[in-house]
């Protein structure tokens, strides 16, 4: 069995409790969450890995922005790590960092394994395979994103926060985000630091000051990619990839799927596409994969 810890217990953390406990070759070692924190009812929570025994894989379900300083020190126990990292621009540079240490400690990092990105970045490179010259259009929502909440939520004077993404066409996309202020706290300084952000700042961004999240909150997202391009010389290939989700819950799984694909890694780390898909899945018997699958 595969011994699994999740570090952060926000959305992606619930559902990837779910996600490890219903993988056939996994178990859950138990949940690191901050010190102070509440434990959570049923299973081991601690606040340093150390206490949960040996670990294979740790989950890091932690904020996008904190997840290079969050692997560094368990890839340097040689624990696997596996995030859903999705600052976009961000990527080649969290690889060499994180394929550094884990190469250092034969560990194995796997970075940007969530839907966006991670699966849908298969899909673009097998899209790109399938034909080389044309143009892919990535179509989020409407849903929630959440790292866009994440961020809006790390705000000063914001209490909680809700960001959505609405599709305006061609891959672009407004940002709704609702706001709950700190008493005190005021709108313009809120809005003003949730737009100048580089998560925020490239959008058409909205800023709703509203008095309760909760009568709002959908997890619900999507998805629908396309490309139109050229095989060999032939034009007018078109490709369509289209799903509505519950976005922790498919990142949480996706994640739980990579964790699986650590193990049989060698030392390094790797994004979605460099990894054979066939690594994700459970079981020894490749050939029955293939059998079943190719
Ligand atoms: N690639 C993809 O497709 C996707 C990626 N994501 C990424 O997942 C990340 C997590 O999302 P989500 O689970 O909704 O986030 P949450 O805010 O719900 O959870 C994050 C958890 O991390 C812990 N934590 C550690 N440091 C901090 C900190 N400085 N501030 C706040 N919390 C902290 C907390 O857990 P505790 O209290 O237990 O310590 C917290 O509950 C997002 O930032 C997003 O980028 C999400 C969806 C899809
Ligand atoms: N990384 C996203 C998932 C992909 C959708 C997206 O990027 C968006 O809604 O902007 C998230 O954190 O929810």
């Amino acid at each position: 069995m595969i011994r699994v810890a999740i570090v952060g217990y926000g959305n992606i953390g619930k559902y990837s409790v779910e996600a490890v406990k219903a993988a056939p070759d996994m178990e859950l070692a138990g949940i690191v969450r901050r010190a102070g924190s509440e434990p959570v009812h049923g299973i081991k929570t601690v606040s340093d890995i150390a206490e949960l025994g040996k670990v294979d894989v740790a989950l890091l379900c932690t904020p996008t922005r904190s997840v290079e300083e969050t692997a560094l020190p368990l890839l340097a126990q040689g624990i696997h790590t596996v995030d859903s990292f999705d600052i976009h621009d961000g990527i080649v540079a969290l690889r060499r960092s994180l394929g550094e240490q884990a190469r250092k400690h034969n560990a194995v990092a796997v970075i940007s394994a969530g839907w966006d990105p991670g699966t849908d970045s298969v899909l673009r490179t097998l899209m790109l395979a399938m034909a080389p010259k044309g143009i892919t259009y990535t179509n989020f929502g409407p849903g929630m994103s959440m790292g866009h909440s994440v961020v809006a939520r790390s705000k000063a004077g914001v209490k909680d926060a809700l960001s959505l993404t609405i599709p305006t066409g061609s891959g672009v996309h407004r940002r709704m985000v609702y706001v709950v202020l700190e008493e005190g706290a005021a709108y313009a300084d809120v809005e003003k630091a949730i737009k100048s952000d580089s998560y925020f700042c490239h959008d058409d961004t909205h800023v709703l000051q509203v008095s309760d999240i909760d009568s709002l909150r959908d997890m619900g997202h999507g998805v629908l990619m396309e490309r139109k391009g050229v095989s060999g010389s032939t034009q007018n290939q078109l490709f369509k990839f289209e799903m509505r989700i519950n976005n922790p819950a498919l990142t949480a799984q996706v994640m739980v799927s990579s964790a699986r694909a650590a193990t049989r890694l060698q030392p390094g780390c790797y994004t979605m596409p460099e990894i054979a898909p066939i690594d994700y899945l459970p079981g020894d018997d490749r050939e029955a994969w293939i059998a079943k699958l190719v």
